[in-house]
């Protein structure tokens, strides 16, 4: 067995990064930038009003000085008045300032009498005054490459007047769930069968990673059906199985594809749940043989196949939901695997983020992984803990705004 710390290096090492494509703006949320987005304009584009007033010269600003007002400009129509000595000009929120004006006199700053104002407070340089470039620059990467794009993100790439992105191509992966007695979510249930819900579980969390899962035939416990299931990889960059790999008789997975040319790199790690994890490439193509017991397959989509599409979508500043808690509960001296707890987290009344770990960890057990928040995690042979002590933590459902 080797340590889960090997095993992700084993695995991201040599895995190619995707090619690249051009997408709009309404398609780029959750994708990879390839390249940095640059700004195709200045944001603002020009010096603008921040406030609906005048444009006025500050100097001109004492209280009770009288100013005539020489035209208008509304925004997206500037204004060629000059403000000059002793007069304003009219503007709005956005308005494009009119040359010789230094600030803007806010409107409840002055009463108006026809087409004059009479300043009540005076106003400083530059006040209320959004100056050109501000927010960014013509030319300027606003976007690194290598960046999830949010929904900010992409609210600053329409900002600096980039309608296209160039993203990663979303990998490819293939999900095989195995065994005989695997049926799907919605048919009957014969005796001794169990729903396949891991590729379910997994196809969603990899879409939600950028990639682009697909769901294959499940496959029997016999060889020749896992090799047919995987005879028409193509295009796919990467392939899941689930189940059959472990020690037990009809554990077929590595057997079966080694066959079909699998070259295996790893098999068993010491981590809990995901002991039987097992690395190889099948004609080039990198395959991951996921454990079937679910809980174990979804742990190591976290802790392996979601830094293996990072590595694949180039994919540099993600949160990889790593934090720190305080234990709620003593844990005992960990074994030699690596152990991932479930655990609730919650806030105490001073703003500690408290971890209590479910007291049954089954790796079979769908409920509590699916109302856990945080996966505590425990080194190996780490000694007993106490309650107050703090944790490394994976959290989930953090969003990415
Ligand atoms: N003698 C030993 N037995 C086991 C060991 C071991 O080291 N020595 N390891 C255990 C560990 S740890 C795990 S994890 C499991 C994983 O074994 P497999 O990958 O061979 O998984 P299966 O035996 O095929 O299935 C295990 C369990 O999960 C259910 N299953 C399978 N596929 C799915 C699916 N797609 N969705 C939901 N549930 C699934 C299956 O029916 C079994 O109940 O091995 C231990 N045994
Ligand atoms: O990987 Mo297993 O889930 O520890 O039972």
């Amino acid at each position: 067995m080797i340590d889960p710390s090997q095993a992700l290096t084993r695995i991201v090492s040599d895995l190619p990064l995707m090619g690249t494509e051009t997408v709009s703006l309404t398609e780029a949320a959750g994708r990879i930038t390839a390249a940095p987005v640059l700004a195709r304009l200045s944001n603002p584009p020009a010096d603008v009003s921040a406030m609906d007033g005048y444009a006025v010269r500050a100097a001109d600003t004492a209280a009770g000085t009288n100013l005539l007002i020489t035209g208008e400009a509304p925004a997206g129509h500037p204004s060629d008045q000059t403000v000059t000595a002793g007069t304003c000009v009219r503007l709005f929120t956005g308005s494009v300032m009119p040359s010789g004006a230094d600030a803007v006199l806010i409107q409840e700053n002055t009463t108006r009498n026809s087409d004059r104002i009479t300043v009540t407070q005076p106003v400083a340089p530059g006040r209320f005054i959004r100056p050109h470039g501000q927010d960014f620059t013509r030319g300027q990467p606003v976007i690194p490459a290598g960046k999830r794009l949010s929904a900010r993100d992409i609210g600053l790439a329409a900002a600096a007047g980039c309608p296209w992105i160039t993203v990663r191509r979303r990998p490819r992966v293939a999900i095989l769930s195995t065994g005989d007695e695997i049926v799907l979510p919605g048919d009957t249930v014969p005796p001794g069968s169990i729903i396949g819900s891991a590729a379910f579980m997994l196809a969603a969390l990899l879409k939600d990673a950028g990639a682009d899962p697909v769901i294959l035939p499940v496959a029997k416990d016999a060889a020749g059906d896992i090799r047919q299931a995987t005879t028409g990889l193509g295009t796919t960059d990467m392939l899941l199985t689930i189940g059959g790999a472990s020690v037990g008789d009809y554990d077929l997975v590595k057997a079966a594809l080694g066959e079909a040319g699998l070259v295996t790199d790893f098999w068993k790690i010491a981590m809990r749940p995901g002991k039987p994890l097992m690395f190889g490439h099948l004609n080039g193509t990198p395959v991951i043989g996921l454990p079937g017991n679910p809980v174990a397959a979804f742990v190591c989509g976290i802790v392996f196949v979601l830094p293996a599409l990072r590595k694949m979508t180039g994919d540099t500043t993600s949160d990889h939901g790593q934090d720190i808690a305080t234990l709620a509960s003593d844990l005992p001296a960990n074994d030699l695997r690596f152990d991932h707890l479930r655990a609730t987290l919650k806030r105490d009344g001073q703003g500690t983020l408290l971890a209590t770990p479910f007291p049954k960890q089954d790796s079979g057990m769908m409920s509590p992984l699916a109302t856990c928040d945080a996966l505590i995690l425990r080194p190996a042979h780490a000694p007993a803990a106490s309650a107050g002590e703090t944790c490394r933590i994976i959290r989930f459902g953090r969003r990415d705004d």
